[in-house]
């Protein structure tokens, strides 16, 4: 698998504890670092950039301030708010690659992205930075975080629009979404393999069952269609197969 690049998600359900305020998950964080410093440090994997979500550090604070991916804020202690919770758990993840000899570098969406056109316009997302940081040898790690939005303020970009938006503009081999959830579950609990359209799945998709202002699992799978090659959503167990060049869950597209 060497020379691949990889753009890979860690949900904020999986390293914090998603209904405690502010809590990481630090067993699971651990782990998660451990299968990417793995993958890096025996070649499986060559150019990667994380993205993680907002679990209990972002949820917690858009929910409480109103702010979602369409509704906005223009009060600065909101933006700061969530923002700050964001780099808090953006610190926690570059530390613990850190520990583990990985040279991941902070990328954060608020500084750099838009919704030039409206909380129901296109993302504009440049990705200059991310390519260049992996060209150079570097992991850069995103987040979901605040976005400039025409009218609305700042709203909530999601982890998963960031992924469709740095796999498109690197051309990334293998995309993945690490949840929960061993994958998108249909009326029986079992894993659906493949999801080619949304109106398969419309009536499986809710919410997350946690505090969640981006869409769940239903917004995860719309988006992840847009993309227009294939994504794989799996859970924890499955994250370093994942890197090693396994396509474990549902395959998306
Ligand atoms: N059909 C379904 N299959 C699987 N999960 C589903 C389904 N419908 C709703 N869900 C919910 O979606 C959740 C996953 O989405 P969620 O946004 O919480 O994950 P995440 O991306 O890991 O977290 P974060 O948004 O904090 O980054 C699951 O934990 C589950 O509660
Ligand atoms: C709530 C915030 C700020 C981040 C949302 O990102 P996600 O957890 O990937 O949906």
């Amino acid at each position: 698998m060497a020379g691949t690049t990889v753009v890979c998600k860690l949900g904020g359900s999986v390293i914090t504890e998603k209904d405690r305020p502010e809590t990481l998950d630090a067993p699971a964080l651990d782990a998660a670092c451990d299968a990417i410093a793995g993958a890096l440090a025996d070649g499986a994997v060559e150019d990667l950039v994380v993205v993680h979500g907002g679990g209990s550090f972002g949820h917690h604070h858009a929910s409480a301030h109103g702010v979602t991916t369409t509704a906005g804020t223009h009060d600065v202690g909101a933006v700061m708010d969530v923002h700050g919770a964001m780099t808090t758990l953006n610190r926690f993840v570059l530390d613990r690659l850190h520990e583990r000899g990985v040279a991941a570098v902070p990328v954060h969406p608020l500084s750099v992205g838009a919704r030039a056109d409206g909380p129901d316009g296109d993302l504009t997302f440049p990705t200059d930075a991310a390519a260049t940081l992996v060209e150079e040898g570097f992991v850069p790690v995103l987040h979901g975080d605040g976005i400039a939005t025409a009218t609305e303020g700042v709203t909530v970009v999601s982890g998963d629009e960031l992924v469709v938006e740095l796999a498109g503009d690197l051309g990334a081999d293998r995309v993945g979404i690490c949840s929960t959830v061993p994958g998108v579950l249909d009326d029986d609990g079992d894993v659906i393999p493949r999801i080619d359209a949304f109106a398969e799945v419309a009536d499986l998709l809710g919410a997350s069952e946690s505090t969640d202002v981006s869409g769940g699992m239903a917004a995860k799978v719309e988006e992840l269609l847009a993309l227009g090659s294939p994504a794989f959503v799996f859970g924890p167990d499955d994250l370093e197969g994942f890197l090693r060049g396994d396509s474990p869950g549902t395959r998306i597209g």
